[in-house]
């Protein structure tokens, strides 16, 4: 578990002071993947480097599994960053050593293992991310794909417990993205690894997140379980995230909307009520007439979900959308 207490952040630049922080509190559950999204500056890379104290906190606490880290001693400190990892946007390998060389780093830091104990590790590492093949070659050769898994095999070296990610994916094209993705997924179920990730965009989130906090101006705005934040966002800088994601307009909606008569509901299906017949049913019983005006039925990590916009017409909408509640398909009335 990783838990901030007020914490919070200042740089002093040239005698003025910009706050990249404000107080901060969070907790992140062990075993998550725990998702930071924000635009560019709003302070995701300053919490995030603040865990394994890369920055300094300008106060508060930060306990790991119950350590406050803030108070650690230069020598603890360096045994509590054995167990984190970190992988970053442009992967900062070692150009003039190889693959295998780049992941054997931190356990020759360490200094606690052989050489033989560093091979066999190393090739298991490398096993694991898909490169056996690629061992003796060196960063220049291999495509930003296989960049990011040495990155996450050295990240892996040590065994961590805690994977921070900085914008892993963000150089990577749309199709390398998701196998790294799916590597991080697998390797949170495989190890346990509590996994941080920074990110600007929604879908990464959507994939492979259990939690997200959205920042805005050195602030956490919104917080919770993805499925909530995602199909129910509430602050403005969270709707722009999804609508962009979604690739919905607000403004062409409206639009949209005033062309048609009737109740405007914003329907959301999630697990197995996705793909029930239920609108059919429920719209025959109560004679109302429906005409879909927008939707969409996606994952979010590995659980469907439909969203449904629907204008209404006739017949009895009130019992049409209380049988929709009652079975569990949540009802958002866009006009009323
Ligand atoms: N070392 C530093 N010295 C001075 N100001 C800094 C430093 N690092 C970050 N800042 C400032 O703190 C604020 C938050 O920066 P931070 O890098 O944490 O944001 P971010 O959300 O990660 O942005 P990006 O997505 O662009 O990386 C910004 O105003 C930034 O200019």
């Amino acid at each position: 578990m990783i838990e901030f207490e007020r914490v919070h952040k200042t740089y002093k630049v040239g005698g003025r002071e910009i706050t990249a922080l404000e107080p901060c509190d969070l907790q992140i559950p062990q075993g998550q993947i725990f998702g930071l999204i924000g635009h560019s500056g709003a302070g995701k890379s300053t919490l995030l480097r603040l865990i394994n104290r890369l920055e300094e906190p300008s106060g508060g606490r930060i306990l790991v599994d119950g350590i406050d880290v803030t108070a650690l001693p230069a020598k603890g400190l360096r045994q509590f960053r054995q167990k984190l990892g970190m992988i970053f946007q442009h992967f900062n390998l070692l150009s003039s050593k190889t693959v295998a060389d780049n992941v054997a780093m931190p356990l020759k830091l360490a200094g606690e293992h052989t050489a033989a104990e560093i091979r066999t590790r190393v090739a298991m590492l490398l096993a694991r991310v898909g490169l056996s093949d690629h061992a003796d070659k060196y960063p220049a050769q291999l495509s930003g794909g296989q960049k990011q898994r040495v990155g996450i095999a050295r990240a892996l070296a040590t065994s961590p417990k805690i994977l921070l990610c900085d914008e892993a994916t963000s150089a990577l094209d749309p199709q390398t993205t998701a196998q790294v993705l799916q590597l991080l997924n697998e390797l949170n179920r495989e190890l346990n690894l509590t996994i941080v990730l920074i990110t600007h965009e929604m879908d990464v989130i959507r994939r492979v997140c259990d939690q997200v906090a959205v920042m805005d101006a050195g602030q956490i705005v919104e917080q919770g379980p993805v499925a909530e934040v995602f199909l129910h966002p509430k602050h403005p800088t969270t709707r722009r995230f999804v609508f962009e994601a979604e690739q919905l307009d607000e403004n062409e909606m409206a639009n949209d909307f005033a062309q048609v008569q009737g109740r405007i509901v914003r329907l959301t299906f999630q697990g197995q009520a996705t793909y029930a017949p239920l609108l059919g049913q429920i719209a025959r019983q109560s004679g109302v007439d429906y005409s879909i005006l927008g939707g969409r039925i996606d994952h979010i990590r590995d659980v469907p979900y439909g969203q449904l916009t629907l204008s209404l017409v006739g017949g009895d909408a009130d019992a049409a959308l209380a049988q929709l509640k009652a079975a569990d398909v949540t009802v958002e009335v866009l006009r009323a």
